[in-house]
């Protein structure tokens, strides 16, 4: 009896602990990984490795500023199971963003299992390898100075309804949602500079345009639910959400935008004679090649190689579009609402900028065809500026690359092929080794003190392009660093030209990095004020 009870207690206790037993070494068995290498980091825990600090209020922003200090410019942690090596060397950044490209051509995401959704997948952001390399010869020209040239009508409109909007609160008296405004502006922008799609989102900032935009970035729970799972268990739950199509994108806000996306395509093939001065033709024209050639041989890389061909399917002109809207939309209004609220917090800095929209456009109202793009092109402090806005509050707070073959980078790290690279951008231009006394606005750090000029970043003289990546650096660097500049000024010599903007507290907004996505914690409130010169006299 005795004998049988006790076989009994063994056997429970057996198979209590040996699958656990079994779940703990599957939970802790990446994360030797580091420490076999000898590079220094955080402690990782048991299945989750460094995410629990990445995910505290302060983001991962927070989190690297206290790791750099106790670790150094390169560091390991465990993206949950996954090694990544944190990098801010300018040495080996040079080496991984520029001089060993080829070997670092991908990000991080391309090659994770991460949960992109299916429609986004084709996407310049999202693709890797050969097929980037063709997508991108392809969407690049999209975005040189005479394609800018042409759409800058399309920004100025947009511009123009951005100050209609904003002179509303000012007559009203009141404060404006100022994140809120600018995002209905920029998409507005993109989706007119993009796709010829006329929308006035901003008069109705509950326009499904807005809505959706703001959603796809909105920060929801079901993500923390979506990266533990896919996080913990990868094996499982990478191609069951795949199968279900759930990814970072919500899925409704995905169907939208393919549907107009999609439409927009569908039009533009019905009526190929039409022609548009938008993004979205240049893609098609390269799909039409598609067509044309359809007998021929179809390896796109080898005819690409050989300069004879290139092509987009429909599936990712589909694919271009989605992310223009999402990498040109989030970021560009987040930096405009960043640079705002410290225009109105630095009232000096407000002063100098008014001076020389001024000096750059005279006093009439009249005078708004001279918003060129050559005047816009020529304006110094308004690229410190932005510049100074950018290197505090760099929307993408970070970038990534993977090498695709066996590596050795400083100091003898040996990274095996696929090992995740990340680049924290925000903390490099917030590092006071790079930038003194770097969590002060000052555009002036931009500005050569005896010509008074915009000091290029990476001349002689300017800032070293290292500490300074906003719009990342290398082959892969942002593609529409350009059509965003100029959305940017635009907006700036609109806004200041009829307008001025108070600060409605002296608290300083907090700031947090969660998904690497730079958000402020709270909504940033404005009052825009009707310059005296254009209030009207009774
Ligand atoms: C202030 C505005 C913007 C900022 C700060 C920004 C920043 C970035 C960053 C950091 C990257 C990653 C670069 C790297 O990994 O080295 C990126 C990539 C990209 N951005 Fe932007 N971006 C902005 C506006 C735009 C706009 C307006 C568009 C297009 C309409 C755009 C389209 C893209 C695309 C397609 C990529 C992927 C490029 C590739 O993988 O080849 N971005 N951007």
């Amino acid at each position: 009896m005795d004998f049988l009870y006790w076989l009994w207690v063994l056997l429970l206790l057996i198979a209590v602990c040996v699958p656990l037993g079994l779940l703990y070494r599957y939970g802790q068995a990446p994360f030797d990984h580091w420490s076999k290498l000898g590079v220094n980091g955080p402690s990782p825990t048991i299945f989750l490795g460094n995410q629990l600090e990445l995910f505290k209020p302060g983001g991962s922003m927070a989190a690297h500023t206290k790791w750099q200090k106790l670790y150094g410019q390169i560091y390991g942690i465990y993206n949950f199971r996954r090694p990544q090596l944190v990098v801010t060397d300018p040495e080996v950044l040079r080496r991984i963003l520029v001089k060993d490209f080829n070997n670092f051509t991908d990000r991080y995401f391309s090659s994770n299992g991460s949960l992109i959704n299916k429609e986004a997948k084709t996407g310049l952001f999202f693709s890797g390898g050969q097929d980037w390399k063709r997508i991108r010869s392809i969407v690049s020209p999209t975005f040189s100075g005479s394609k800018l040239r042409g759409i800058l009508n399309h920004i100025t409109i947009c511009a123009d309804r951005l100050v209609t909007n904003l002179e509303v609160y000012a007559l009203r008296g009141g404060a404006a949602d100022i994140g809120k405004i600018f995002s209905a502006f920029s998409l507005e922008v993109i989706a007119s500079t993009g796709f010829g799609v006329q929308v006035d989102s901003q008069k109705n900032l509950d326009e499904p345009l807005v809505a959706h935009g703001q959603s796809l970035f909105a920060f929801r729970r079901s993500l923390i639910a979506i990266f533990l799972s896919v996080g913990i268990f990868p094996d499982i739950f990478v191609p069951l959400l795949r199968s279900l199509n759930i990814g970072f994108f919500k899925k409704k806000d995905m169907a939208y935008f393919s549907d107009v996306v999609g439409k927009v395509v569908e039009e533009r093939r019905k009526n190929p004679d039409q022609t548009h001065s938008d993004l979205l033709s240049l893609l098609i024209n390269a799909e039409v090649e598609e067509d044309v050639n359809e007998h021929r041989e179809s390896d796109t890389n080898e005819t690409l190689g050989k300069g004879k061909m290139k092509q987009l399917s429909r599936e990712e002109v589909i694919g271009q579009a989605l992310i223009f809207f999402f990498a040109g939309f989030e970021t560009t209004y987040k930096t405009l609402q960043f640079m705002c609220y410290e225009i109105a917090r630095n009232r000096h800095v407000q002063r100098r900028l008014l001076d020389e929209i001024d000096e750059t456009f005279g006093f009439s109202v009249k005078d708004e065809e001279q918003v060129n793009f050559e005047t816009v092109q020529s304006m110094p402090y308004m690229d410190a500026v932005i510049h100074e806005t950018l290197r505090m509050y760099p929307p993408l707070t970070q970038i990534s690359r993977i090498p695709i073959q066996d590596t050795a980078i400083k100091g003898g790290i040996h990274l095996a092929a696929n090992t995740g690279i990340l680049i924290p951008i925000i903390n490099i231009q917030r590092d006071p080794s790079n930038h003194p006394n770097p969590n002060k606005f000052d555009p002036t750090r931009f500005i050569d003190p005896d010509t008074r000029k915009f000091r290029k970043v990476g001349s002689e003289s300017g800032v070293d392009v290292f500490n300074f990546l906003p719009f990342g650096f290398g082959p892969r660097q942002c593609v529409g660093e350009r059509l965003a500049m100029l959305e940017m000024k635009v907006a700036l010599i609109h806004i200041f030209r009829k307008l001025t903007l108070d600060p409605t507290t002296s608290e300083r907004v907090g700031i947090s990095d969660i998904a690497s996505i730079l958000r402020p914690v709270k909504p940033i409130m404005l009052s825009p004020r009707v310059r005296p010169r254009f209030m009207v006299k009774e």
